[in-house]
């Protein structure tokens, strides 16, 4: 019989492998890279436990399933048994573990398998699991409408948005990266039939082709526009930014809060069709950047800092202040900055033959009133890119910190 005791990916056993670790922000130790005897990298993980959640600065996966559930008429006991139950599940598969103890293939003959079993003989692909608390929660059903932070507050509508109900919102959130599609699937789909009773499934995307980089060693990948997407982005090294930009401070609200964030996102259905019958210099005008290397069009490299007061001939800007990039630059906000973790998504296509693709974007922030809000408003009533993309899903959820062995992950809410 299998127990706990043995990965369910065992024949990729990580015995023998060199485990690498790599302190990133907060003086936390995020990263622990675990390679096979043949140098290969798809048995990566990332420990579960620690000061923050993994799946913010640690490195971003190719692959995403988000999910968001409402929780069903449980008591607040219950509600924090499922919490303890899903970090049991979850700790065990980052580290490649089934879900529960006996694994898909063993256990009482008579009763299903406490694991599905899609993952078996998989290797973990760095999966990360992020749980987090959406407003909704923090209604009268289970005492905790004292708790709520003023930070977690709905979202505001927005100029253009056109929101779907039900790709919007959710009392819990739960988003699964890694580099295999199937191992974040099957994370998702364990934690579901785990909350069976207790929450159920009101909405969920799959991401693939990260569109941010996180770490400096990450090259920078492209979205659906064919665009370098995360250039500018907050990275783990960037110590000082991060806990200024992303990570709760002591006193910012809650201290259950403390050392967490909040993710705000937002499902961008992009016109494909339209952007693809228009010329290469309007693309360029509208990101602000070129589309080849993704230097800023005021001129030099990739990472060449944007500087919007260079003119050209005509003594016009040569980065249009109607860019996207213009108007999301901190410089334009105040200061205010993101650490973007998006994913690009393509869901069929719809009734006119047009692809039902866009741009899963995902921040985490320190504040979503001073951070999301403000860049948001900036762009759905400025942004020459609005032509293009249409907000559908939106949804906006407190992430608590890291938990310590033994603690059910967010358990300080209901201390
Ligand atoms: C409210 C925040 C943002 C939304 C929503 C958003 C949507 C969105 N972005 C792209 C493509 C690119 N974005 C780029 C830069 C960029 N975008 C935001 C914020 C939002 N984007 C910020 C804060 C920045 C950085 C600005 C800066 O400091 O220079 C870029 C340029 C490359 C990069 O720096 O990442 C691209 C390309 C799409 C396609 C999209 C919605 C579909
Ligand atoms: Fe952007």
């Amino acid at each position: 019989m299998t127990t706990g005791g043995i990965s369910r990916r065992g024949l990729f056993g990580l015995a023998g492998a060199g485990v690498a670790g790599a302190a990133l922000g907060g003086g936390a130790t995020y990263a622990a890279t675990a390679t096979l005897g043949n140098g290969s990298a798809v048995a990566r993980t990332y420990p579960f436990r620690g000061l923050h959640q993994s799946g913010i600065v640690t490195p971003a996966q190719d692959r995403l399933h988000f999910a968001a559930f409402d929780v069903s008429d449980i008591t607040r006991d219950e509600l924090l048994e499922l919490l303890a139950d899903w970090t049991t599940a979850a700790e065990r598969m980052t580290t490649g573990l089934g879900a529960g103890p006996y694994g898909a293939a063993s256990g009482p003959y008579d009763a299903p398998p406490d694991d599905t079993g899609e993952a078996l003989d998989l290797p973990p692909g760095g999966l990360t699991i992020t749980f987090g608390f959406g407003p909704t929660l923090f209604d009268d059903r289970f005492g905790l409408a004292g708790r709520r932070p003023d930070a977690l507050e709905e979202l505001p509508h927005f100029p253009g948005d056109a929101l779907e109900e039900n790709r919007s919102g959710g009392d819990l959130c739960i988003q699964a990266c890694s580099d295999d599609p199937q191992v974040a699937v099957h994370a998702i789909r364990n934690l579901s039939r785990i909350a069976f009773g207790r929450a159920t499934l009101r909405w969920s995307q799959l991401g693939f082709g990260r569109t941010s980089s996180t770490t400096r060693a990450q090259t920078t990948p492209r979205n659906l526009f064919g665009f370098k997407d995360g250039t500018a982005n907050l990275r783990a090294e960037d110590t000082t930014q991060v806990e200024r930009h992303v990570w709760v401070n002591d006193g910012d609200g809650p201290a259950w809060m403390t050392g967490g964030s909040y993710l705000v996102a937002r499902r961008i259905r992009m016109t494909i069709e339209t952007w693809d019958r228009t010329s290469l210099r309007e693309q360029e005008r509208v990101i602000g950047r070129t589309k080849g290397v993704g230097a800023p069009l005021s001129g030099g490299e990739e990472f060449t800092p944007v500087d919007f007061s260079v003119t050209g001939r005509d003594d016009a800007p040569l980065i249009d202040p109607a860019s996207h990039v213009s108007l999301a630059h901190p410089e334009h906000n105040g200061g205010a900055t993101l650490l973007r973790r998006g994913y690009n998504f393509v869901d069929g296509n719809d009734q006119l033959g047009r692809l039902d693709a866009g741009l899963f974007f995902i921040a985490f922030q320190r504040d979503p009133r001073t951070q999301f809000v403000p860049i948001q408003l900036s762009l759905a009533r400025n942004d020459a890119m609005n032509e293009y993309v249409r907000h559908v899903g939106s949804g906006v959820f407190a992430v608590p910190p890291g938990s310590r062995s033994g603690e059910p992950v967010g358990e300080r809410l209901f201390a």
